[in-house]
């Protein structure tokens, strides 16, 4: 096969670039724009990428000029670059960046947002793209996409586009994703919506699919002939810090994480290869897989199936950490599950009979993101009398999406040596050696992608909805149902509670370690 023939190598050479526009960020003086929106934006500058012309609009309820808010965001930036704070780029860089007072529900403010992007088309000469990120809360969304298609500014000027993108949460169940999914349809077409799922812009996570299809080696082994389990932890060694917790515990570790980020992870390793890279193509194959997850329905299926726990007081890296009922903002009756473990089954023929264990928590002993394959057991002929020392015999191979991003796959070897001992060896890939520099910001790939035009890596609507329709069903279980699952316990720092190391026990497996 000619490379040309091959779909990664056409997508590499026809990726799009990012257009010029103009950005307008809801919700402008929030954490996130601080955090994360303005310093992907500078660290694409500092790599050269950002289109010519383009301009950041901020928009937010407080007074300020666009000098007071330029500050607030160089303080930001400094913080939190990638790349650091270069001054030089910073003072050209936020020349771009500008700032809209208006309340979220005052037509008047968004008469005055229009003229403002007018008068920057006119000094351009042009109509300009406009790329509008709702960065608010989620509850905002609604009044913002009304006020904006009232305005007119929900369609693009002069054969020029005019995008949205959501952030996250999309909905707090089913019923609320549907009814945001058709006030978005109602002013923006689907192929100008973007729902941001800041996993799918991590490299490693866009990388499970090269790995897979790219590499002759993976694919053919790659399905329940030889695959005994699947494992997903996403771990994180904080809690309710930065006043989270009155968000959090109006939604929880299901909601927070599952339904979103680890659907994304568990679609991209159970997918079929896709036909091309076109974002329908991709998108398609990965619905079917939230689609086929065998429904877990009733307290009984869902007790025996997903464990949901809450930290109590204990310590992580030696550092005393309360109990989640004794957060900041958080009930101190909270019926919230700050971790939980599930046990799915994807109800395809490639997948059938292969447990896929997923867990995600607060507090636990470190942040680390991965994915291991557990491959079967091949026959012990002839080496069933031979010792086997230190350790796990089987065939893994672990995806680190976070830190130390890498794969490592883990066989079996002789020991030098007369005798004819095996011993488990690593064969490791580390993105910082292999590539010798750090992997872009999952929001730069995200944010070049949506001024590219390029949906790939964002959530589509059936997506979203077909993952709410599975979780709705645990939620519902947890809580409304006469005898719902009880809440189990675990101590900050540790791994998890006892009964999530019993489900996996259950069948005779063990969570691996971190
Ligand atoms: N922070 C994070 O790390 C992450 C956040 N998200 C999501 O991003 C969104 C924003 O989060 P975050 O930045 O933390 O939120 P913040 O609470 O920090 O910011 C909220 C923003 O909305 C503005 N605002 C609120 N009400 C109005 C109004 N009536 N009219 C005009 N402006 C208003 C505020 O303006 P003013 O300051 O003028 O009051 C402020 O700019 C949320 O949906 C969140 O879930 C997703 C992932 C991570
Ligand atoms: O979306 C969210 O993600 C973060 C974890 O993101 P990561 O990139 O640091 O792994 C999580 O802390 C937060 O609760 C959730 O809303």
């Amino acid at each position: 096969m000619s490379d040309l023939a091959n779909p990664f190598q056409e997508t590499l050479l026809s990726r799009h670039r990012a257009e010029p526009c103009t950005v307008v960020i809801f919700g402008a003086t929030g954490d996130l724009t601080n955090r994360k929106l303005i310093p992907a934006f500078y660290n694409v500058a500092a790599c050269g990428d950002l289109p010519p012309q383009f301009k950041v609009v901020g928009f937010a309820r407080r007074d300020k000029t666009d000098e007071v808010f330029r500050k607030e965001l160089e303080e930001g930036n400094r913080k939190n670059s990638r790349q650091g704070h270069n001054e030089e780029l910073w003072n050209s860089f936020s020349q771009s960046i500008h700032y809209h007072r208006s309340e979220f529900e005052d037509e008047a403010g968004y008469k005055e947002l229009k003229a403002l992007l007018e008068k920057f088309d006119e000094e351009r000469g042009a109509p300009a793209n406009r790329l509008f990120y709702l960065a608010s809360a989620p509850e905002a969304f609604k009044p913002i996409l009304e006020m904006l298609k009232a305005a007119g500014l929900n369609e693009g000027v002069g054969g020029k586009w005019a995008r949205v993108v959501c952030e996250k949460p999309f909905g707090k169940d089913l019923a609320t994703a549907k009814a945001l999914n058709e006030t978005v349809a109602a002013t923006f077409e689907e192929k100008d919506t973007y729902r941001i799922d800041h996993y799918l812009g991590k490299e490693t996570a866009q990388n499970i699919m090269v790995l897979r299809f790219a590499n002759a080696l993976f694919e053919p082994n790659w399905n329940s002939r030889y695959i005994d389990n699947v494992q997903i932890t996403c771990a994180e060694n904080l809690g309710m810090e930065g006043g989270r917790g009155g968000y959090y515990d109006t939604a929880g570790a299901l909601r927070d994480m599952v339904q979103n980020h680890l659907f994304q992870l568990l679609s991209l390793v159970a997918m079929e290869p896709p036909t091309d890279l076109s974002a329908d193509s991709v998108r398609d194959e990965k619905v079917k897989v939230i689609r086929a997850l065998r429904p877990l329905v009733g307290p009984e299926a869902v007790g025996a199936n997903v464990i949901r726990a809450q930290y109590t007081a204990g310590s992580v890296d030696g550092v005393a950490r309360v109990g989640y009922r004794q957060e900041d903002r958080v009930n101190p009756e909270s019926k919230t599950e700050a971790y939980v473990a599930l046990r799915l089954f994807i109800d395809t023929w490639r997948w059938q009979g292969v447990p896929f264990y997923i867990r995600v928590g607060k507090q636990l002993p470190k942040k680390a993101t991965e994915i291991s394959i557990h491959f079967k057991k091949p026959p012990q002929v002839p080496f069933a009398t031979q010792k086997m020392l230190g350790g796990n015999s089987e065939n893994t191979l672990v995806i680190r999406i976070q830190p130390d991003e890498g794969i490592a796959l883990r066989i079996l070897c002789k020991q030098p040596g007369q005798a004819m001992n095996m011993q488990q060896v690593k064969l490791d890939f580390r993105y910082s050696s292999s590539f010798g520099k750090a992997s872009p910001e999952a929001y730069e790939r995200l944010l070049l992608d949506a001024m590219a035009g390029d949906a790939t890596l964002f959530a589509r609507r059936d997506e979203v909805e077909s993952a709410w329709k599975f979780i709705d069903e645990l939620e519902h279980a947890w809580h409304k149902s006469a005898n719902p699952p009880k809440m189990c316990e675990y101590p900050a720092g540790s791994w998890g509670p006892k009964e999530a190391d019993d489900l996996l026990a259950q069948d005779g497996h063990s969570w691996r370690l971190l």
